[in-house]
C-alpha cells in the first residue's frame, strides 16, 4: 500500500492553506507529520480521506485517486480523528456493528478482532453503553477498536496521545507495529516528539503549508547539522529559524 500526496494545493472555501505538498508513505511505514500548530496537518489528513477537494494536485492510495474510484478508494484507509467522532444514539456494540457493514467486514472474524481489541482497551464489558457518555480517552479507544478491526491497508491517524493514558499509548503503538508488520501503512500526526521519534520511520515536517523537509532522522540530522541530535531540536531548530526569515 503506497499513499502519494503530490503537488498539493488544499484548503477551505478556495482559501489555500496547503501549497504544493508532496510525500509519500509506502508499505509497512510509519511516516510522523510534524508540525506547530496551524501548519496545515489536519488540513492535510481531511484531503486524504477525501473531507475536502484538493484545488490542484493530486492523492493517490495505490495509484487510485478518490475520483477514479470512491468507494473503493475509502475503503483503504482507516481513521483515528484528533476528536472522536460518536454516534449519541448508537450504543458500542452499534458503532462497531457500522463499522463492520461500511468496510463489508466477515462479522464472525471481525467480531474475534473486535473482541480481542475490546480487552486489551477494557471496554469489553461496555457494549451496550453509549460510548458519546464516555470518558475523552474511552472515546478515543473506541476509534482506535473501530478502525483497527478494518485491518485497512492504510492507517491515518491524527494526534492519538494526547487523551490516553501511558498503557494505552503503548497498546495503540503495539498494534501500529502489528499492522506495519502485515504491510500497513501508516500516516500519524503528533506533538509528542519524543515518541514520534522512537516509533516513525520518516518524518514530513509541515510548516506554515509547506513540507520544510523530510527524511529519515539520521536523513534530517545531515540536512540539518547544526541543529542537534533529536527530532525536538531539528524542529525547533527549523522553525525558528523560519520565524526569523
Ligand atoms: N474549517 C476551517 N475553515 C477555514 N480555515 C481552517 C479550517 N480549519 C483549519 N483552518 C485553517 O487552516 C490552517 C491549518 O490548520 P490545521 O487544522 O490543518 O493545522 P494543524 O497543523 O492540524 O494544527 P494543530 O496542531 O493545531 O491541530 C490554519 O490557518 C487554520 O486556521
Amino acid at each position: 500500500m503506497t499513499l502519494q500526496v503530490t503537488n498539493l494545493v488544499g484548503g477551505y472555501s478556495q482559501i489555500p492553506v496547503l501549497k504544493e505538498v508532496t510525500f509519500d508513505v509506502q508499505n509497512g511505514e510509519l511516516v510522523g507529520l510534524i508540525g506547530l500548530n496551524g501548519a496545515g496537518k489536519s488540513t492535510t489528513i481531511n484531503h486524504i480521506i477525501g473531507l475536502l477537494t484538493p484545488f490542484k494536485g493530486e492523492i493517490k492510495i495505490n495509484g487510485i485517486t478518490l475520483n477514479q474510484d470512491k468507494n473503493g478508494y475509502k475503503k483503504q484507509i482507516a481513521y483515528i480523528p484528533e476528536t472522536p467522532i460518536l454516534y449519541q444514539e448508537l450504543t458500542l456494540k452499534e458503532h462497531l456493528e457500522m463499522t463492520m457493514m461500511a468496510y463489508s467486514l466477515d462479522r464472525d472474524e471481525a467480531w474475534k478482532k473486535a473482541n480481542h481489541l475490546l480487552s486489551i482497551f477494557r471496554l469489553d464489558n461496555k457494549l451496550d453503553w453509549f460510548p458519546a457518555n464516555f470518558s475523552k480517552g474511552m472515546k478515543q479507544k473506541v476509534m482506535i477498536v473501530c478502525a483497527f478491526i478494518t485491518e485497512a491497508p492504510l492507517f491515518i491517524i491524527d494526534e492519538p496521545f494526547l487523551g490516553l493514558d501511558p498503557l494505552a499509548v503503548h497498546d495503540l503503538l503495539d498494534l501500529i507495529d502489528e499492522q506495519k508488520q502485515r504491510g500497513a501503512s501508516v500516516l500519524m500526526s503528533t506533538h509528542v516528539l519524543d515518541t514520534a521519534e522512537k516509533y516513525c520511520d520518516r518524518f514530513v515536517l509541515l510548516h506554515d503549508g509547506t513540507v520544510k523537509t523530510e527524511g529519515t532522522l539520521p536523513e534530517l540530522r545531515k540536512a540539518l547539522p547544526d541543529a542537534g541530535e533529536s527530532l525536538d531540536d531539528i524542529y525547533m531548530s527549523m522553525t525558528r529559524a523560519d520565524q526569523h526569515e
